[in-house]
């Protein structure tokens, strides 16, 4: 059996603040980010169709959450109160589970700053 991982990117802009950051640091100040996304799917590949997942139901399911983010304040979306990169990651794992039975890890980058997360959502 070959372990494959096949992945997908994707882009959103959007405006945060950290609710914890100590009152005058400018964290706690709304302001805004580019994230970059990428979503991991892991496992063996179909040995007819040599597909994993069909990256058209990978994209499917990637619209509905870029819809969500994207151009929003992530403090007001139902789960994102705290929207760190770290909570970030967490929640767009979840948001895709259910429609990506492959799914394993989901990396949130802000490329500007040389920065990011990783969440491996289930076990290899
Ligand atoms: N562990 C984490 N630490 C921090 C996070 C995080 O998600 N996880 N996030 C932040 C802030 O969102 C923050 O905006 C980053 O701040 P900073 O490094 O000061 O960068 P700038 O916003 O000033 O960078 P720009 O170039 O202006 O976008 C902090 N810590
Ligand atoms: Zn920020």
């Amino acid at each position: 059996m070959h372990t494959v991982e096949l992945y997908k990117e994707f882009r959103f802009d959007a405006a945060h603040f950290l609710p914890h950051a100590p009152d005058g640091h400018p964290n706690k100040r709304m302001h805004g980010h580019s994230f970059r996304v990428s979503v991991f799917m892991r496992g063996a590949p179909n040995a007819e169709t040599g597909l994993l997942q069909d990256l058209q139901e990978v994209n499917e399911a990637i619209a509905k959450v870029h819809d969500l983010l994207d151009h929003n304040t992530l403090n007001e979306i139902a789960g994102l109160e705290v929207p760190t990169l770290e909570n970030l990651s967490i929640f767009i794992f979840n948001a895709l589970a259910d429609a990506l039975p492959t799914l394993y890890k989901v990396g949130v980058h802000r490329d500007s700053l040389h920065e990011g997360c990783e969440y491996v959502g289930r076990a290899a």
